[in-house]
């Protein structure tokens, strides 16, 4: 049974400090996620996923990290259930990893970091006409989170890891058409959920943040492809994607 978690009195991220301070931030992720704080609240529906891989559309290096970005104009492929009041279209996903295997997650859970994190960004197509849009707003963006560990080699991953050669620098941009991201989703339903903001600037309040309890397996060869990729463009110094969004920090 797919059994669901409310956090409450959870730990507020420090905010980040930097040109862009978000005034009065009272729900900011990530946050350390306390099992034992955690609520069951048996009204929450299982999270439901429905992806068309022909929404599929490609891979971009946008020098932060990749993102593997859909076609978001139909609801042909959206995330529902679970704590949201209406379905939310898929328009991006995309991993935080570290610069080595003890670290990389952006939630930890009663403290313990995974390797890297995979981030499913879906927007509230009912509630307002973009993605840009519904960034900034209340219950803007539903992000499904999924922790990812070191262990057998993920056969469906290694589709995409195939591909992200051909987006080894900065602002490439690949064709990557029909992939169907339920295939990167856990066995297990179960999930906490809490009401937080974007990891990255502009660190806007508008996530429901949904993240899964089980992790995912991929081997070591698999995250090491995500660190083989540049943050520097053609022609540039050589800069290895080490830890996804680092250099962002920078460029705010
Ligand atoms: C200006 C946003 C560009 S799209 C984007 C992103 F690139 C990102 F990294 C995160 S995150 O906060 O890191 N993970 C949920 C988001 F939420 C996003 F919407
Ligand atoms: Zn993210």
């Amino acid at each position: 049974s797919a059994c669901s978690y409310k956090l409450r009195n959870v730990d507020l991220h420090p905010l980040w400090k930097g040109q862009l301070d978000i005034p009065g931030g009272t729900r900011q992720s990530p946050i350390d996620i306390r099992v034992r704080d955690s609520i069951f609240h048996p009204d929450l529906s299982p999270v439901k996923t429905h992806y068309d891989p022909n929404t599929c559309l490609h891979i971009w290096n946008n020098g932060y990290a990749f993102l593997v970005e859909f076609d978001d104009c139909t609801d042909k492929s959206v995330v529902s259930g679970g704590p949201l009041e209406n379905p939310y279209r898929l328009k991006q996903f995309h991993f935080h990893w570290g610069i080595n295997n003890d670290w990389g997650s952006e939630h930890t859970v009663d403290s313990k970091v995974y390797p890297a994190e995979l981030h499913l960004v879906h927007w509230n197509c009912t509630k307002y006409q973009t993605f840009e849009e519904a960034i900034m707003e209340e219950n803007g963006l539903a992000v499904i989170g999924i922790f990812l560990k070191l262990g057998k080699h993920h056969e469906k991953l290694q589709k995409l890891v195939d591909i992200l050669p051909s987006v080894r620098y900065k602002d490439s941009l690949t064709e990557f058409n029909y992939f169907d991201p339920s295939c990167l989703l856990p066995s297990c339903s179960d999930y906490w959920t809490y009401a937080g903001s974007l990891t990255t600037p502009p660190l806007t309040e508008s996530v429901t943040w949904m993240i899964m309890k089980k992790p995912v397996e991929v081997d070591h060869s698999q995250l090491a492809v995500f660190r083989s990729l540049l943050f520097s463009a053609v022609g540039e110094e050589e800069n290895y994607m080490v830890e996804a969004f680092s250099e962002m920090l920078f460029f705010f």
